[in-house]
């Protein structure tokens, strides 16, 4: 029994892939886990704007061709950062329990957003982020910043931008959770479709891929992330919008809250809403529904008109 890995080299990355092989090993200890390191486009291409190169599909076209030559059995993803429909012939597997869901400020000089000073600059490149920054804070100034998180931590560093948002779960899984400042209640800055969690890709069809890999699955998590990515399909899946959804799952009652707002804090539009833990995807299309009567169809063709 062999299973081979296919994973980005970012820190990130790799962690969630040795996560996944010591979750394998513990499930099937006789199993053989390797990982199979690869770099993408997206990761060449660090610098360039991320719709500018037809977006995050570029940092997995590269793993799912390994799948597809036959050198890897699955890949591991933040699904924050997995298109809500793959190209034909992969399927997505189980995805693993969530970990902290909301983004994190981290802030050398204030102890909150609320306590940044007038004017202050935050390194985002997150349309989503943005827009809820805005909406609350409209003061504040936008500074964009990609890469991995560690550089962007060094751009902190540098004394380009007062603040930075990123993933509390990236964070927390780097060991760099002592330099969160705040972790955001998602009151306050909703999370993205996916985000915290780490899911499984592997061909489709493969059957026995799929058995070994069936018992890391998180029902609870996969619910509430099905229910999150068919809001962002209900509104073109495209995962550089500026959207967030987060559901939660009680029970048998699953709830959700929506995002979608214009980058410069102009306009937004908000959903809250229940459902069916049976029916998750009914569940997104009713969030996208209700935050296209808030205004996000308005929104939509706004960004569509500037873009
Ligand atoms: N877009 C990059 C990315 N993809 C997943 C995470 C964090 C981990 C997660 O959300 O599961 C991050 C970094 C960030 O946004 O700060």
């Amino acid at each position: 029994m062999k299973l081979v890995i296919a994973t980005r080299q970012s820190p990130l990355a790799l962690w969630q892939a040795e996560h996944v092989r010591d979750r394998l090993l513990a499930q099937h200890p006789q199993m053989q886990v390797e990982l199979l390191k690869l770099t993408t486009e997206g990761d060449r291409r660090l610098d360039a704007p991320l719709a500018a190169f037809g977006g995050k599909g570029l940092f997995i076209k590269e793993l799912e061709q390994a799948l597809l030559d036959g050198r890897a059995d699955l890949a591991v993803h933040s699904m924050k950062d997995v298109p809500v429909t793959l190209p034909e012939g992969f399927a997505l597997g189980p995805i693993l329990q969530r970990a902290d869901v909301r983004d994190a400020l981290v802030m050398p000089q204030a102890v909150t957003l609320d306590a940044l000073p007038q004017g202050a600059r935050v390194g985002t490149a997150s349309q989503r982020r943005q827009a809820q920054l805005a909406a609350r804070r409209p003061d504040l100034s936008i500074h964009p910043v990609r890469g991995n998180v560690g550089t962007r931590l060094q751009r902190l560093d540098e004394g380009r931008f007062e603040a930075l948002v990123l993933a509390a779960a990236g964070l927390d899984r780097l060991g760099l959770s002592a330099r969160i400042t705040q972790r955001l209640d998602p009151a306050d800055m909703l999370p993205a479709v996916g985000q915290g969690a780490v899911g499984i890709e592997y061909r489709a069809g493969d059957h026995q891929t799929a058995d070994w890999v069936a018992p890391l699955n998180h029902l609870e998590t996969a619910t509430c992330v099905r229910a999150e990515r068919a809001l962002s399909q209900a509104l073109g899946g495209d995962c550089t919008l500026p959207l967030a959804g987060y559901a939660q799952l009680d029970g048998d009652q699953l709830s959700m809250r929506a995002f979608m707002g214009m980058p410069d804090g102009s306009a937004h539009a908000r959903w809250q809403g229940q459902g069916s833990a049976s029916a998750p995807e009914a569940l997104g299309e009713a969030a996208a529904q209700g935050l296209r009567a808030d205004g996000a169809t308005a929104i939509l063709e706004r960004l569509r008109a500037e873009s």
